[in-house]
């Protein structure tokens, strides 16, 4: 789904005088005693790329829905700075089925131009000539370029996505990352990213953050050069980093192994995927 969130305007402190497109400081968000964020700071720049990973119930999907303005039940926060204008994608496209593609795609647009606009989004995507479709004619994955036409024709500032390709299989989630670099290069939003999939981390973003025990356990800029495919010493060396600080041991001769295309990582101890 593309939903259009609100923001953060009842948490903003003072707006965003830093130049960043998210900042966030000293986040606290506990459920009943257990505190799942524990004073978490993160800056996201504006355009920036980042993909946050972490064990299945580290609280990724948490600090999304804080961010998105879903949650607002936060415990605390010194600051907790983000844009008005945030799109959220999941990782079931949660299209309206009584509306055609291109209503999905503008709904809640305003200006004459709406239709322009969600015609050009569909086709960015890969669907024009598709405006008239109902969304049960769609596949998975056409379904969640719809959604990602319905989040960014609205050119947020912030584009937040769990496990937007989550549901896909591997082949359509590679095309799936190749469309979604080509969309965040043309729109240049910030992208929080929440994945399982260290691949799709390492493929699509500036920097990897590691979520564990409710803070941001490691920061990782992605200097690989373009294209990231695996193969390379210093690709292995990365999975093989990313993947231990999931608590996944891996030789990294094992990322040229049979299982390297897929790169999923579900820790032993699992919970909801
Ligand atoms: N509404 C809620 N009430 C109580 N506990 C909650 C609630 N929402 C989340 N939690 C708990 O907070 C923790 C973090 O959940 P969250 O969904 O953010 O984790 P996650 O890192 O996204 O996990 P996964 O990778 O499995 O999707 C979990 O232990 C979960 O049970």
């Amino acid at each position: 789904m593309a939903t259009h969130a609100g923001g953060l305007k009842d948490g903003l402190k003072g707006g965003l005088t830093t130049g960043a497109a998210v900042r966030i400081e000293g986040l606290v968000r506990a459920f009943g005693d257990r505190r799942v964020l524990d004073a978490l700071d993160l800056t996201v720049a504006p355009g920036e790329f980042v993909a946050l990973i972490g064990r299945s119930g580290s609280g990724k999907s948490t600090l999304l829905r804080v961010l998105a303005g879903i949650d607002h039940d936060v415990t605390g926060y010194q600051r907790l700075d983000a844009p008005e204008n945030v799109s959220v994608v999941f990782q079931d496209a949660r299209l309206l089925p009584w509306k055609r593609l291109l209503e999905n795609v503008t709904l809640g647009l305003d200006g004459p131009d709406a239709t322009r606009r969600g015609r050009t989004a569909l086709a960015e995507v890969g669907l024009a000539g598709r405006e008239r479709a109902w969304p049960v004619e769609l596949s998975g994955g056409e379904q969640q370029r719809v959604a990602l036409a319905r989040s960014l024709v609205r050119e947020p500032e912030l584009l937040l996505a769990d496990e937007p390709f989550g549901a896909l299989d591997a082949l359509t989630r590679i095309r799936m990352h190749a469309l979604l670099r080509r969309l965040c290069e043309a729109h240049r939003p910030a992208v929080l990213l929440v994945t399982h999939d260290v691949d799709e981390a390492i493929a699509l973003a500036d920097r990897v953050l590691v979520l564990d025990a409710g803070r941001i356990a490691a920061d990782l800029p992605i200097t690989l050069p373009a294209p990231r495919a695996p193969g390379s010493p210093a690709y292995a060396a990365l999975r093989a980093d990313l993947l231990a600080r999931l608590g996944v041991d891996v030789e990294p001769a094992d990322a040229d192994g049979p299982d390297a295309d897929r790169g999923g990582v579900e820790p032993a101890e699992g919970g909801t995927p």
